[in-house]
């Protein structure tokens, strides 16, 4: 599986507020470009953390990008995957809805019940993991439904998790020029750190683009 892990951040590397608050920290070039990368995936994934903070939707906004998909024999819109540990999101959540295929991954510590209403709501719930997800045998859950080509959109749990699991093959990141500030607020890698420099991903910076008021960084993993 190809996963390729996108976001914008503000350029002291906040995510959002802390107050986990969606901020538009991109403009009208960088959604398109988004926009764009949702329609060459197989899916598109965040945490549970994204879902019950924006409530997103997560499918392609062009019209075009659309039907050009549909015309290749793809959905029109890629699937939406929810690392979701305990099956917390919401039965009415908007990723739940009948846009898209969903696929909400969860570990064996999930309640039965919430598994079952979820897959009332329309999820394919994959268990991996014991107490939170594991997200290598997860991938390999997504890879038997057809999902060869995933992007990641995060929060900053996710993200990390997945550097330190090193299964992030691109990162594209949008740094825009707003400071957002605050040491509570989520950045592009959160979780625990790494502590041993010998440990740090090391990547590759493959491109650099101005953008709206701000510049896209490309690196390979
Ligand atoms: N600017 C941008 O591009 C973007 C911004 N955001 C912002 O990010 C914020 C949310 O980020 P954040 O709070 O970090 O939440 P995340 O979206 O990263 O979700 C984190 C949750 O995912 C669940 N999870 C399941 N398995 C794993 C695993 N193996 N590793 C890590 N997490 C796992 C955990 O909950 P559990 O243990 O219950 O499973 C965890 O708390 C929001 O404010 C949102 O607006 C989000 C996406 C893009
Ligand atoms: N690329 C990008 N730029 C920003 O400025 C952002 N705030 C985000 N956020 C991501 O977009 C999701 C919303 O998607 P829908 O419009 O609901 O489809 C949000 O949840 C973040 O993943 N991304």
């Amino acid at each position: 599986m190809h996963v390729h892990v996108n976001a914008a951040e503000s350029v002291d590397g906040k995510l959002s507020t802390r107050e986990r608050e969606q901020v538009a920290i991109s403009g009208e070039a960088d959604f398109d470009r988004m926009d764009a990368l949702r329609a060459d995936a197989d899916a598109v994934m965040v945490g549970v953390g994204t879902v019950l903070a924006d409530d997103p939707s997560l499918t392609v906004k062009d019209d075009a990008r659309r039907d050009r998909r549909a015309s290749s024999g793809q959905p029109p819109n890629p699937a939406r995957v929810v690392a979701d540990s305990r099956a917390r999101t919401p039965s009415a959540a908007t990723v739940l809805d009948d846009d898209a295929a969903t696929y909400v991954l969860v570990s064996e510590a999930a309640d039965e019940e919430a598994i079952e209403a979820l897959a009332d709501a329309g999820a394919t719930v994959v268990v991996a993991g014991d107490e939170r997800v594991d997200l290598a045998g997860a991938f390999e859950g997504l890879a038997d439904h057809g999902v060869e080509r995933l992007m990641v959109e995060g929060g900053g749990e996710l993200i990390f998790s997945l550097f330190a699991a090193d299964l992030v093959d691109r990162l594209t990141v949008y740094v825009g020029s707003t400071v957002v500030g605050g040491r509570e607020a989520p950045t592009l890698a959160d979780g625990d750190g790494f502590a041993d420099p010998e440990s740090f991903p090391e990547l590759t910076l493959t491109d650099v683009e101005r953008m709206d008021d701000g510049v896209v960084l490309s690196y390979d993993a």
